[in-house]
């Protein structure tokens, strides 16, 4: 294997993943995930399943109750009204669109932190290491750049080994190169630890680029559901990446004339990082 110059290890590309349909052989099982905040329902019957190793997409509008979604899953609304079951991998990681870093911890101490195996320490810097932050173990959060924070949090994620990857917008606040360079780099990660993945995301290009198969969620259902060939993912075919996009823009309400322009290359994953 080869390595990047910012450490990054390079991985073949991974064979498209089989979106289960029946929850038998799925990371992630949701049957008729209903939740609502006081009288006003949010979530009101989602069916999802997440084959192991496959790379979901999760697009809806603002407020249409994606990030709610992420946070059952996550095991993160014990105070929630609601009924379906869900079904998840004992390994669960999250990544937030804010890195949630502790200040008062080296970038080391934040990747170790809540690990109790022997070899933590050793695993981290691996972890550093292949998210490019070799040599930056004792630095302080407030010295790192956005996007260098971001890449402790994906390293505190994977060092924990998870089967599942839940990743609330985690490039939402980075500029947009940075953004493009997160992607190789997410991309390199999955494709060499293999978690299943959420990815919620207000971006169509990026749910494109990234994933194996998007889902689009509008009045509290999974509306939308379309498979990513590798080759529109890539943008090696360009007329299918733009007809996905169009086809997308509709599914979420908005016409492709007032969209926003692309911010990716053709090849994102081509981009220097
Ligand atoms: N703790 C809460 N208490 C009350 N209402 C909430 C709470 N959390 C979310 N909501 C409401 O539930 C709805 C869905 O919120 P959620 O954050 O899941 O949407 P979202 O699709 O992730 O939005 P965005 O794309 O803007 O981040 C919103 O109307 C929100 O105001």
């Amino acid at each position: 294997m080869a390595a990047h110059p910012g450490g990054l290890t390079a991985v073949a590309p991974r064979p498209a993943a089989t979106p289960s349909s029946n929850g038998a052989d799925s990371a992630v099982s949701v049957r008729d995930l209903v939740r609502s905040f006081g009288p006003k329902g949010v979530l009101n019957g989602v069916d999802l399943d997440i084959a192991p190793g496959e790379f979901v997409a999760l697009l809806g509008p603002s407020g249409c109750g994606k990030s709610t979604l992420l946070r059952a899953l996550a095991g993160l609304d014990h105070d929630v009204r609601g009924s379906g079951v869900i079904s998840v991998p004992d390994r669960v990681s999250v990544v937030f669109q804010d890195s949630r870093l502790l200040p008062w911890d080296t970038v080391l101490g934040n990747v170790t932190l809540g690990l109790r195996e022997h070899d933590a320490e050793s695993r981290a810097r691996r972890a550093l290491a292949e998210v490019g932050l070799a040599g930056r173990e004792k630095a302080w959060p407030h010295e790192l750049s956005g996007g260098e924070q971001q890449r402790v949090a994906l390293a505190r994620s994977l060092v924990r080994e998870p089967q599942l990857l839940l990743a609330d917008e985690p490039f939402g606040a980075l500029d947009a190169l940075t953004r493009i360079r997160m992607h190789g780099l997410l991309q390199d990660l999955v494709a060499a630890h293999r978690p299943a993945v959420l990815l919620v995301t207000h971006d169509v290009d990026e749910a494109i680029a990234l994933a194996d198969r998007i889902v689009v969620l509008d009045h509290g259902r999974i509306a939308t559901v379309r498979t990513v060939a590798p080759e529109i993912g890539s943008s090696a075919d360009a007329a299918g990446h733009e007809a996905l996009r169009r086809d997308l823009l509709t599914a979420l309400g908005v016409e492709a004339a007032h969209a926003p322009e692309p911010v990716h290359p053709a090849q994102p994953a081509a981009v220097g990082r």
